[in-house]
């Protein structure tokens, strides 16, 4: 007997041609899934679709649009043990690009059809599922300026236009944040709370690498001095996420724990996984293993080596081991 699954396909998400989308997905699956397929619309949106499905009973539900769609339905499998597929439609495609989940259609098909699947933390903010991360001051703002119109037209550039408006008028706020152990205060620009996030989201990646199973979240603190110190940290920030190594710029800081109170002076608008969702203050707390998701079956190795292609090569094994 096929596995059987229930798809949620957002027919407006990102930039491509949503008919011809469903019909890959449709002619991929189809074959070895029984596949029972939910369009969402602006009435019936995919956290009330994937709850439906949840309370019915299915082996798998399937997620296909842009985070907004991914982060609602995987809200709905926290703690159920249904495994979430995921087929990224959208502008970031953050939580696929985070958890290794390829991007394209096809791979991501064959990534559900594989059946690996892979148990990962998510987060509460203030009561409500946080797959990815709460963003608080300059995150909040950046989501809030690009709007729909923009990203259809610029994709996610429109995002890098609506940060890059926001450093001429960078606010800063004071921040208390309590851990179990500390209370820590100081002056920031902004403050990002991260369970997993894509190097793109660059004012999580403070610390080198955010781990999605260890049971804790990570914070970074961004205050630089001045628009010039944005740029900059910015920048570092970025190279933090693709090097592999911590920040070490003064005006960045980070924490592990797996919970935190956060109260700012003024209130700031807090981003959960790029959504506004009101103002500080926000309660945080890890949920270790709380979803189940389907993952590649082979972690991408990287090649320790890679001497093609250099002028004049020529490589000579030494001490090659004697034959008998
Ligand atoms: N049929 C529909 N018609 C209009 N709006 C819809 C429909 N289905 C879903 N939506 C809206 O789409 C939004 C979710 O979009 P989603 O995040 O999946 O895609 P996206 O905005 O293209 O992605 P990204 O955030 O990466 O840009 C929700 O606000 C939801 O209400």
């Amino acid at each position: 007997m096929n596995r059987s699954a229930c798809l949620i396909f957002n027919p407006v998400a990102g930039q491509g041609n949503s008919e011809l989308e469903l019909e890959e997905i449709r002619a991929i699956l189809q074959p070895e899934i029984d596949l029972e397929i939910y369009l969402t619309t602006e009435e019936v949106d995919a956290d009330e679709l994937a709850h439906t499905a949840v309370k019915r009973g299915v082996d798998a539900v399937l997620a296909s649009g842009g985070d907004g769609t991914i982060s609602a339905v995987a809200a709905a499998l926290i703690n159920t043990e249904i495994p979430l597929g995921i087929i990224a439609r959208g502008t970031a495609n953050a939580f696929a690009t985070a958890l290794g989940i390829p991007d394209t259609i096809a791979d991501a098909c064959r990534t559900i059809l594989q059946g690996t699947t892979r148990t990962v933390d998510v987060g509460s903010c203030n009561g409500q599922p946080m797959v990815l991360l709460a963003g608080i001051g300059f995150e909040a703002e950046t989501i809030e300026q690009a709007d729909r119109e923009a990203k259809n037209r610029l994709g996610i550039i429109a995002y890098l236009l609506a940060g890059i408006r926001e450093l001429r008028n960078l606010q800063y706020f004071d921040v208390e944040i309590e851990t179990q152990d500390k209370v820590v205060k100081t002056t920031a620009a902004a403050v990002t709370v991260a369970n997993a996030a894509p190097p793109t989201s660059v004012l999580a990646q403070g610390p080198a690498g955010i781990i999605v199973d260890d049971g804790l979240l990570d914070l970074t603190i961004v205050a630089p001095a001045s628009k010039a110190g944005a740029i900059a940290a910015t920048f570092h920030l970025f190279q933090t996420a693709s090097t592999g190594n911590p920040a070490e710029r003064d005006d960045i800081g980070y924490l592990r724990a797996n919970q935190f109170k956060i109260h700012t002076d003024p209130p700031q608008k807090v981003v959960l996984d790029g959504e506004i969702i009101g103002t500080t203050p926000i309660e945080i707390q890890c949920i270790p293993s709380g979803l189940r998701v389907f993952v590649p079956l082979i972690e991408e190795n990287k090649p320790t080596e890679k001497l093609a292609g250099l002028p004049n090569l020529t490589v000579e094994i030494k001490n090659a081991p004697e034959s008998n």
